[in-house]
């Protein structure tokens, strides 16, 4: 028996790795060119969530589950709060393109989807190769080109992704952030019902948007509270001026040093001024940061839904939901720094809690968004705070 082989189609997308790589295959979504930092990503579900995630400003996200795009694309499953971080993940990399969506809240197919929010996709990448070589050699800087005619200048591609300065040093919050405050009412979803709206009355949170993740907000205000979002660059008696219970230091990408030069001044004022506060990821960097702790950027990263850290208070394991390539180093935490959760695939930092303020942090994402839930407690340990100090 002979098995007839389809035709080799004509590569039209590619991705160009720094160090030469050149890896070809089937163009989707937007066409052009994007340059970022080249990350691979674990989760086997929420593809939609992850390409909408702030934090992947300046990255392009290699998928290591094989399926993505089963499920199509809808108008909800959304992370990006602010219209200036639509376009989060510079490009994505699939082992398969994706198929005709079978689910029944899509509205349209992933490779439409990623057209209209202008994100660079590549399929038919052994996928499995470029995560092993992601993993020893670290997250390389990297074209990925999307063009139907198939014409690629690969030696300007390869230009381009060693000209590009990288993640270190640079400050993306400030192109991601809402550009004016807003209040947020929008609660958890709900099988059968969607998303809710909050009718609280309870404690006012001001949410520093360094590239919130709307989960966050939604847990926010599912947990009672009455939300308020703030620019990164907002100055401290910006955000006292809305006579906040708890301020909430929000995830968002780039690096937390860069970052810490404009958010590093407000967020000591919290603390002097004893503010209860809560940072995720970012803002959890920018919390340690601000306690004297240093921070140091990752051979790999983290990102995935579905990585253990463990709670030092409590001995419990949860498996929660990460995305960060900069990490807070724990040999640098002050004496008055306690830290709270570790990573249990490689023992770092995944969270701290300053001893003499009402001040804490997890550098995993408690809104999963995607990813499995078991941190939404935290959110709840954070709001009962707030109620018992008002
Ligand atoms: N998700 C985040 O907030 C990411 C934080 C930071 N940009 C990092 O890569 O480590």
């Amino acid at each position: 028996m002979r098995l007839s082989q389809a035709p080799t189609p004509r590569p039209t997308a590619v991705v160009v790795l720094a160090d030469g790589l050149t890896l070809r295959g089937q163009g989707v979504g937007a066409v052009g060119e994007a340059v970022g930092e080249l990350c691979f990503n674990t989760a086997m579900t929420g593809y939609q969530e992850i390409l909408t995630d702030p934090s992947y400003a300046g990255q392009i996200i290699t998928f290591t589950f094989p399926h993505i795009g089963n499920v199509g694309a809808n108008a909800e499953d959304i992370e990006n709060a602010s219209p200036a971080a639509a376009t989060a993940a510079r490009g994505a990399v699939f082992r398969t393109l994706p198929t005709s969506p079978s689910n029944w809240r899509a509205q349209l197919d992933l490779g439409a989807w990623m057209k209209r929010r202008g994100v660079i996709g590549i399929g038919g990448v052994d996928t499995r190769a470029l995560t092993a070589r992601i993993r020893e050699k670290g997250m390389p800087h990297a074209v990925i080109a999307h063009n139907p005619t198939g014409h690629f200048d690969i030696d300007a591609l390869l230009a381009k992704a060693r000209e590009w300065p990288g993640l270190e040093g640079r400050d993306l919050a400030r192109e991601v952030t809402t550009l004016q405050s807003y209040s947020h009412d929008e609660t958890a979803w709900r099988w059968g019902e969607g998303y809710g709206r909050a009718e609280g009355a309870g404690p006012h949170v001001v949410v520093i948007d360094y590239g919130v993740k709307r989960n966050i907000l939604r847990l926010l205000a599912e947990n009672g509270t009455r939300v308020t979002v703030a620019p990164a660059t907002a100055s401290f008696e910006d955000i006292m001026a809305k006579k906040p219970d708890g301020v909430v230091l929000s995830n968002g990408p780039g690096d937390p040093a860069a970052t810490g030069e404009y958010a590093l001044p407000v967020i000591r004022k919290l603390i002097e001024t004893k503010t209860p506060v809560f940072g995720v990821c970012l803002g959890h960097q920018l919390l340690a940061l601000a306690a004297g702790a240093r921070t140091k950027k990752m051979a790999q990263g983290h990102h995935g839904a579905n990585h253990p850290v463990k709670d030092l208070e409590t001995g419990k394991v949860e498996i929660v939901s990460m995305n960060h390539g900069f990490t807070v180093d724990a040999d640098s935490l002050p004496d008055n720094v306690e830290p709270t959760f570790v990573s249990l695939f490689d023992g770092t930092n995944s969270g701290i809690r300053l001893k003499d303020a009402p001040a804490f942090s997890v550098q995993h994402h408690p809104e999963a968004s995607p990813g499995p839930q078991d941190s939404f407690g935290v959110f709840k340990r954070f709001v009962d705070g707030l109620t018992k100090a008002a």
